[in-house]
């Protein structure tokens, strides 16, 4: 280990506390604080949050560093209090240290969901549930009352995933439990701030505080309802879904790789926690950014008649044709990424751009910082401006460590290919067919607000986006 005398180490704000360190110095979103800290101290800089040491970086060059040069050495997320209570000592992908167990898992996923012909094997379906949502904008149009726009969002992408993972819908129109509303729960109680994570002497005040609790209940009745679906597809004959797969390769004794109820139940987990928020969010900001925009809107409507002439949905191979529309989905997520920041953790003693890290030193990747740094972007970077994306060489899969909404190495988001059709799909549907505004009649000031709220994982709209949809030829 290197020694504590000769250590070299990054820049640190020089108002730290005692016991709490520099824990005063973040607000409630997070990755802003961050940002605004690395502007006085540097692209990298090390904090002391309580007693845990924690490398913050802002810079592609260093990303690219952690990401890829030396991925093996921060191949493994920090550990919280929430993690422990959402794995409860199982296996799963989000959170489990990289290893052959998170190896076979995450590859399992790739191969049964997330590979290009799966993804295309649900268009039929995709198809159908944006049909639902346009109808239901349709029948708002006619009435002109207002949509929840996030509402809508979060119950198609939550409703296809229901049927892609689980083989049907679980919402409250369908009877029982609504499983989006126990995500959101649980996202929010990871966004809860734990003081045993950054003083553990303190940890008795998260009992108190009842955080333990509430985080422990919430995951217990995602565990239960997961728990009685799987249940339901063991007790049947038919397989057809992806809970069916699991099912079955927990039956075969032969497979090298064993799942258990456990691991399967955890499976599920992941792929709702970490699909249903961001899907919607990514979403929900890039309708924003386009009615804060109307030229942006005109150009993509233009590009979308342009390929999709006739009168009904636009299908997944018009939606491939449209080059602008990738170009503002790529933009949406750059102003405004899901997770904007990424965790690793260093398992080695390790220098960085001359400085010394230790091994156990947590790291948060400002990607969001990144995304939004002029000397990167321009001088409009804080702009919506998806025309920059024309020609550009930076691929949704982390290629370019200076656009990684999806993250990067060996911790990549897997689910970006299915985000980024459905998003695509979406978007093209709803642009197609409707006019929007936040106000019923023509206003003064008709945009949307761009105030965020962070849950500690993912950024969201502060407030839903409610809007006047129009039928574009009423
Ligand atoms: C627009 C939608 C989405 C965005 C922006 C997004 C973004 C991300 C990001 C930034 C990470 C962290 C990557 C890293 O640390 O390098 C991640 C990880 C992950 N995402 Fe996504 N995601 C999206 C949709 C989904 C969906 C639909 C699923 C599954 C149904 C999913 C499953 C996962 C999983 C399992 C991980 C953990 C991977 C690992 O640790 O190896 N994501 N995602």
């Amino acid at each position: 280990r290197i020694t504590p005398t000769k250590r070299k180490l990054p820049p640190s704000p020089w108002w730290s506390l005692p016991v709490i360190g520099n824990l005063h110095q973040l607000g409630p979103n997070t990755h802003r604080s961050l940002h605004s800290l690395s502007l006085r101290y540097g692209p990298l800089m090390l904090l002391h949050l309580g007693r845990v040491p924690v490398l913050v970086v802002s810079c592609p060059e260093v990303t690219h560093d952690i990401v890829k040069t030396h991925d093996l050495k921060f191949a493994n997320r920090q550990d919280l209090k929430a993690i422990g209570i959402y794995m409860k000592g199982g296996r799963d992908i989000i959170f489990a240290p990289s290893g052959e167990d998170w190896k076979n898992m995450k590859s399992l996923c790739m191969m049964h969901l997330f590979n290009n012909k799966m993804v295309r094997s649900f268009e039929k379906l995709r198809e159908e549930e944006i049909k639902v949502i346009t109808k239901k904008l349709e029948e708002a149009c006619s009435s002109s009352s207002s949509v929840n726009l996030r509402k809508l969002l979060m119950t198609l992408t939550n409703d296809i995933m229901c049927r892609i993972i689980l083989g049907r819908k679980y919402n409250s129109e369908e009877g029982g439990i609504d499983i989006k509303n126990l995500v959101v729960t649980l996202h929010e109680c990871f966004g809860k701030f734990f003081v045993g994570d950054f003083i553990p002497s303190l940890a008795w005040i998260d009992r108190i505080s009842g955080v333990d609790a509430k985080m422990e209940d919430i995951n217990n009745k995602l565990n239960g309802f997961l728990d009685s679906v799987v249940q339901e597809h063991a007790d049947r004959e038919e397989s057809s879904d992806f809970v069916d797969m699991l099912l079955s390769i927990q039956k075969d004794q032969t497979k090298r790789f064993g799942l258990d109820r456990g691991d399967i139940i955890l499976i599920l987990k992941d792929m709702f926690f970490a699909g249903t928020l961001t899907n919607f969010s990514v979403l929900e900001w890039t309708m924003t950014e386009l009615m804060r925009h109307p030229e942006c809107m005109k150009k993509l409507q233009d590009e979308i008649n342009s390929v999709s002439a006739h009168n009904s949905n636009v299908t997944e191979k018009e939606v491939e044709k449209m080059d602008y529309l990738q170009c503002v989905i790529k933009e949406g997520l750059r102003l405004h990424p899901a997770a904007p920041l990424l965790s690793r953790i260093s398992t080695e003693d390790i220098k960085l751009k001359g400085f010394d890290i230790a091994a156990g030193t947590q790291v948060l990747i400002n990607a969001s910082s990144i995304l939004r740094n002029p000397a990167i972007w321009g001088h409009d970077a804080e702009e919506f401006k998806p025309e920059r994306h024309i020609g550009s060489n930076s691929e949704f899969i982390g290629n370019d460590s200076k656009f990684l909404p999806f993250g990067a190495g060996r911790r990549v988001c897997p689910g970006l290919g299915f985000s980024i059709v459905l998003s695509k799909l979406t978007l093209a549907n709803l642009v197609k067919r409707f006019n929007w505004r936040v106000t019923v009649g023509p206003g003064e000031d008709d945009k949307p607000d761009l105030a965020e709220a962070s849950s500690g994982i993912d950024v969201r709209r502060k407030f839903p986006l409610i809007v006047f949809p129009s039928l574009v030829h009423a």
